[in-house]
């Protein structure tokens, strides 16, 4: 339920119908709607237009952008390898097609809505390597089963006091973040970064977000701000413009931040992302309150209020977390987090309200669900959701067993590793049948060509590390 159409202009949903936009143009209000969608990379891409044109014209026949917008390389290179877009095809153009329901104010740019678009071809056909695409696949093999899925993602920053350009033209050296100490559940340190939250946090609520808090981390100047549940689309779309909106807000403040997983030595930059079940009657279906999922887990405690889809759907999250996890980590940099007693996992196990897993069981009864800590903040949230009920599908069809849930520092754990380099992830991504199966060979080459590219990339950079070590001692 987006509110699209019920309300009055000032519903403080933030989320517009095409009459109302439409009066907020014709009253000044509104002149400017960006029609975008998330790229490969998790990005915010697309074109501003005026209201006056996306009510005429884009907001039912949709805008062109060129296909390459999903196969260049973080700096925008074109780049070799992908089928549906290169030299050879012309980088010819795929068409934005505004998804209404998700047209929504965007109060931190002037006088300015935003509308979440899916991909066409000029025929008409979906681009199924578009990561929203990619997401919908797996929701729809989920409504087939009469489930749908909810979702949190916790996306975790570092704010800098040097402004964007600033700490471009240093090189990213030398920045000073904007706490000089460790700043976990911080108030008083955390008040000189109010004015950037506080400003964001009421940005997205504007824009039909329900903005639950903010809370310190452990990193200089980290922060996590906390938004309400949603649908798996809803809240991996409020993802994408939360955090490119942050950003913009950050710029207008003469400060920066990064999501980037991890930034230096220090606590990295987290994504955990929470997922349950529901019946199409909205009945949570995780929980058990029959009793039947203790008789199943022999009457052990932890057993206790786990329904056989729960069991399954987790156990497949065990099963699959190796092979997918290039969707929960997809750059070179996002596995540096994986470092012993970091709160990153590095263990592929699941525990009750255990921190040192991968997989963290939260909540009972209808709030009872998992969170999955191997995301970073560079994920791309499409993927890496898709992925997770990819993983639980695959332990429902195959009805995985669920092991022992783990008790104790998993860091120490005598289980499978999460893979420690993007190399590894993306070899066993290539071998895995689940995501052929579950995603095509279509988006599984796409997405291994972008880790193919990655690393040829770093492969052929020379790194401040490699000096560093090498410029006078070796
Ligand atoms: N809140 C936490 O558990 C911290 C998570 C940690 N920053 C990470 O990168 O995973």
């Amino acid at each position: 339920m987006t509110g699209t159409t019920a309300g009055s202009m000032t519903e403080p949903s933030g989320f517009l119908s095409l009459e109302q936009l439409a009066a907020f143009a014709a009253d000044g209000a509104i002149d400017t709607v960006i029609i975008a969608f998330t790229d490969m990379q998790g990005r915010l891409v697309g074109k501003r237009t005026s209201a006056r044109l996306f009510l005429e014209e884009y907001a039912t026949h949709g805008a062109e952008c060129c296909n390459y917008l999903l196969a260049v390389d973080v700096e925008m290179n074109t780049v070799g390898g992908y089928e549906i877009s290169s030299w050879q095809r012309g980088y010819g153009d795929m068409v934005m097609k505004p998804d209404l329901a998700t047209l929504r104010a965007a109060p931190w740019l002037v006088k300015t809505a935003i509308v979440t678009a899916d991909l066409e071809w000029p025929g008409g056909a979906p681009v199924v390597e578009a990561p929203r695409a990619i997401l919908q696949r797996q929701l729809d093999r989920l409504h087939e089963r009469g489930l749908e899925a909810f979702v949190g993602t916790e996306l975790e920053f570092i704010v800098f006091e040097d402004s964007y350009r600033e700490a471009w033209k240093k090189g990213y050296r030398d920045l000073t973040p904007a706490t000089d100490y460790n700043v976990d559940y911080a108030l008083a340190a955390s008040t000189r970064m109010e004015p950037l939250l506080h400003d964001i946090r009421v940005a997205m609520d504007g824009a039909g977000m329900y903005c639950e808090g903010v809370k310190g981390e452990c990193n200089l100047g980290q922060q996590e701000i906390a938004f309400r549940y949603k649908t798996a689309l809803e809240t991996c779309d409020n993802h994408s413009i939360y955090k490119n909106g942050a950003k913009e807000i950050a710029a207008a403040h003469g400060q920066s931040l990064t999501f980037m997983a991890k930034f230096n030595e220090r606590e990295g930059n987290s994504c955990h992302i929470h997922l349950s079940l529901r019946a199409a009657d909205g009945s949570p279906v995780f929980a058990d309150d029959s009793g039947a999922g203790d008789a199943a887990s022999g009457g052990h405690s932890q057993g206790a209020g786990h329904s056989k889809l729960f069991r399954h759907f987790l156990a497949g999250q065990l099963a699959a977390l190796r092979e997918l996890t290039l969707f929960y980590a997809p750059n070179i940099n996002s596995y540096k987090r994986y470092q012993p007693g970091s709160f990153a996992p590095t263990a592929v196990a699941w525990g009750h309200d255990n921190r040192t897993c991968a997989l963290r069981v939260v909540g009972h009864g209808s709030s009872l669900r998992f969170e999955n800590r191997t995301p970073g903040g560079d994920v791309n949230p499409y993927l890496a959701v898709a992925a997770m009920i990819a993983a639980g599908l695959y332990g429902v069809e195959h009805e995985l067993e669920l092991e022992e849930a783990y008790a104790g520092n998993a860091y120490d754990a005598d289980v499978p590793q999460v893979p420690s380099t993007l190399r590894e992830a993306a070899a066993l991504f290539a071998e895995s049948e689940l995501a052929r199966e579950a995603f095509g060979p279509a988006v599984v080459a796409h997405y291994l060509n972008n880790a193919r590219v990655e690393l040829a990339a770093f492969d052929s950079a020379v790194t401040d590390w490699e000096r560093v070590r090498g410029f006078e001692r070796l």
